[in-house]
């Protein structure tokens, strides 16, 4: 699959600057003895920022979550939101006071209530009318307006969802956490309803974290993206560095598909079985690269291959070709025609990306 990169950018991209959330050396295991479920995470999100959590099941990204909001504890480290210790040592605010808003994956709307009922529970320290107003302003921000008296029920998951955004927004909290919310979601809806709550989010100039393991949806929602792996984290950037620069060999294969080819590096420039390559950064000796199956395209000369399989994908096709002892993968146009079997020439466009760790 080729990642569709920065497929909705509704309003203008947060600057880097101000930073409201920070995490300091945040460790927990669930039993001693057991692994650390978060092994000394550091990271910081800015003011109006979308961070998307992304790794394999397992990871830590909703205990990450989960601590940030209040619902788990940390056996170690601080987080601070606007400069304020929601925990660190001798510090554990409890989560109705961290000022952070929480949409799950289950929307967790109270079915008895309507849509104003849902939105006004979570409105405390106003008077009446001034819920009321709040609520008609959250409404009128996720486009609700018009389901103010409906039931959870006589609404689609879409509308759903942005109901528990709208509660979430309400309070005018500093953060919201949104975990796996668009999942329940068919694959169409979960398309147009993650372009709303982005666009929502923009326009209330909300700070967010979105858990996800969806790389597509990472790389479309988020300003940058964390990537974990058993609790720490592999890699963090925008979604360009992140695709097109990954660090590790588990980023390259976790974020779309890579070959991932053994060089022999000598400055910026390395041999392998695709001949002569220009590397990312300067090396020296054996080295693990990385380079998309996009950037290795068929041409009328270059590095002989030979066709092994395709696999046909309607906008695009993936060729599986070998070339010498290796395989590589390239991705091309649906208008090359290649028999298995077939005898045929690429040439790497762009840097090859060189690995680090495992
Ligand atoms: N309450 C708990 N008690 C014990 N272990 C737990 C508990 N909650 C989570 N775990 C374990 O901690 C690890 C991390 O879980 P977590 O839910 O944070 O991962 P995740 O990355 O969000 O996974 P997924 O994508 O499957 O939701 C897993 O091995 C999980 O089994």
């Amino acid at each position: 699959m080729t990642p569709t990169l920065n497929e909705t950018q509704p309003g203008p991209v947060p600057q880097s600057g101000t930073e409201v959330l920070r995490v300091e050396h945040l460790s927990k295991r669930y039993a001693p003895g057991f692994p650390a479920v978060l092994d000394d995470l550091s990271f910081a999100v800015h003011k109006g920022e979308m961070l998307a959590l992304l790794g394999p099941s397992g990871c830590g990204k909703t205990t990450t979550l989960r601590v940030i909001a209040g619902f788990e504890r940390a056996d170690q480290g601080q987080v601070l939101l606007d400069g304020r210790a929601l925990i660190g040592p001798q510090v554990f605010l409890a989560p109705e006071k961290r000022n952070v808003g929480m949409v799950f994956q289950d929307y967790a709307l109270f079915p008895h209530l309507n849509v104003t009922q849902n939105v006004m529970f979570g409105l405390k320290n106003m008077n009446r009318q001034e819920r009321e107003e709040r609520t008609r302003q959250v409404l009128g921000l996720v486009g609700l307006n018009i389901f103010a008296k409906r039931y959870p029920h006589e609404l689609s998951g879409g509308q759903q969802q942005r109901v528990a955004l709208a509660r979430a927004l309400a309070p005018r909290p500093k953060l919201i956490l949104m975990d796996e919310p668009f999942s329940n979601l068919d694959a169409a809806l979960r398309h147009t309803t993650r372009q709303e709550v982005k666009a929502i989010l923009r326009e209330a100039g909300m700070t967010a974290i979105l858990v996800t393991h969806d790389q597509e949806e990472a790389l479309s929602f988020a300003d940058r993206i964390m990537l974990m792996r058993a609790g720490k984290i592999e890699q963090i950037g925008t979604p360009p560095e992140v695709y097109q620069s990954p660090r590790t060999a588990f980023v390259a294969n976790f974020l779309g598909r890579s070959n991932l080819i053994s060089a022999r590096a000598a400055g910026k420039t390395a041999d392998s079985c695709l001949g002569k390559l220009n590397l990312s950064e300067e090396a020296k000796g054996p080295v693990l690269i990385s380079i998309r199956p996009e950037d290795i395209v068929f041409a009328d000369q270059g590095v002989p291959v030979t066709v092994k399989y395709m696999e046909y994908k309607g906008h695009d096709v993936t060729y599986t070709c070998t070339c010498g002892e290796q395989e590589v993968l390239v991705h091309a146009h649906h208008n090359h025609h290649f028999l298995e079997g077939q005898q045929a020439f690429v040439t790497v466009q762009g840097l090859a990306q060189v690995l680090r760790g495992s």
